[in-house]
């Protein structure tokens, strides 16, 4: 699949247009994680329409690449997509990877053309932070394909405008995020957790989501979001029988309500072994915490037996952010997927 983009400057806009430097390369890769929603702390709704959270973000082994490379002038940013979601990418100017591109290209005075190829394999719409991950990446790969050298801190703004999960998606780890989600503190993490996700047959809007929170609990006084001290804990020793029984999500009764088939997966999940179970973020896909390696794989056997998801994924975590992983030097950078 193909498409083509015409962003903020890049119609011959020569006047706001420089040369970005001399040695760039021909194509850069950059490999980026899905999240997982450890404690997922909801307040109520703010002026704004966003909510404030206490978010323990904690990334996944599941991975998106996204290659650039120079586009033809003018033409700004056009993308291609592969991958078994792929028909659910949206190639057009909303796609993050595409912002992406245009807010860095815009922040340094020069044209967007370039082109971008998704390798998605993070489920789309699936409460895992697929579309900020190709924000991020796009933003990494676009500041080395440019030669730019945009400070981390800059970059990590950038991300905050792009939607509240994308910082993380650049930071990686695990990470607590405050305010939307965007204000990003590093959080150690002692060892290696084992995932098992069901991915739905269809994916649930964030913001219907949230707006779902909104409605049940109208009329209920709904306290400041925090972090749980015992989750942090866990996380900090490794501890995956500890972090079970921390684990937490507000949206998780909106996303039920939404899509009560849900709670067969989640059952499914914690009678086949799981330590625990729990709705990705805003959801569908839902995540289980196993104990090992092998148990990971066992609860996922099982899953995908049970016939309550379309299909399941193990993934361990943490995870690294946002990284190049090829350039110029590497043949296989091409965009051709
Ligand atoms: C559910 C999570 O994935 C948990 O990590 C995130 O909070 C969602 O992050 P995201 O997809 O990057 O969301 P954004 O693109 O920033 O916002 C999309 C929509 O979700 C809702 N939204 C998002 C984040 C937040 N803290 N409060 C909200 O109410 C708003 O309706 C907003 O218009
Ligand atoms: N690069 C992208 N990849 C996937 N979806 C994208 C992308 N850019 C924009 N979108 C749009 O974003 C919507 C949400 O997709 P995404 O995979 O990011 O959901 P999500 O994982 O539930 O997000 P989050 O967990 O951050 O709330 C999609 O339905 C699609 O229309």
């Amino acid at each position: 699949m193909s498409g083509s983009v015409n962003g903020t400057g890049s119609t011959g806009d020569t006047g706001r247009t420089r040369s970005a430097g001399s040695a760039r390369p021909d194509a850069v890769r950059a490999r980026v994680p899905a999240k997982v929603n450890a404690q997922l702390a909801v307040g109520g709704a703010r002026p704004d329409g966003f909510h404030d959270l206490a978010n323990v973000f904690l990334a996944v082994g599941l991975y998106d690449e996204v290659t650039v490379a120079p586009g033809a002038p003018g033409g700004g940013p056009v993308l291609t997509c592969t991958g078994p979601d792929a028909a659910q990418v949206p190639l057009d100017a909303t796609n993050l990877a595409a912002r992406a591109a245009v807010a860095l290209a815009d922040r340094h005075g020069i044209a967007p053309d370039v082109r971008i190829h998704i390798a998605k394999d993070i489920p789309v719409a699936g409460g895992m932070a697929g579309g900020s991950a190709d924000g991020a990446a796009a933003l990494l790969a676009c500041d080395t394909l440019w030669g730019l050298g945009t400070p981390r801190d800059e970059l990590l703004a950038l991300c905050a405008d792009l939607g509240s999960d994308v910082p993380f998606s650049l930071l990686g780890g695990a990470a607590l995020g405050t305010g939307r989600g965007e204000q990003l503190t590093p959080l150690s993490v002692g060892g290696t957790f084992h995932w098992v996700f069901a991915v739905a047959e269809e994916g649930l809007s964030t913001p219907r989501v949230f707006q779902e929170f909104d409605r049940l609990t109208a009329g209920s006084d709904v306290p400041p979001p925090a972090a749980d001290p015992a989750l942090l804990a866990a996380l900090r020793t490794g501890d995956a029988p500890a972090l079970a029984k921390a684990l937490a999500n507000d949206l998780q009764r909106a996303a039920l309500s939404l899509r009560p088939a849900l709670r067969a997966t989640l059952t499914a999940g914690t009678d086949a072994g799981a330590l625990a179970a729990l709705v990705s973020g805003s959801g569908p896909t839902t995540a289980f915490l196993a104990a090992d390696a092998e148990a990971a794989h066992r609860v996922a056997g099982a899953l995908a037996a049970s016939g309550t998801c379309r299909t399941t994924r193990v993934a361990a975590s943490p995870a690294r952010g946002a990284t190049v992983v090829a350039d110029t030097a590497d043949p296989a950078a091409g965009t051709g997927g």
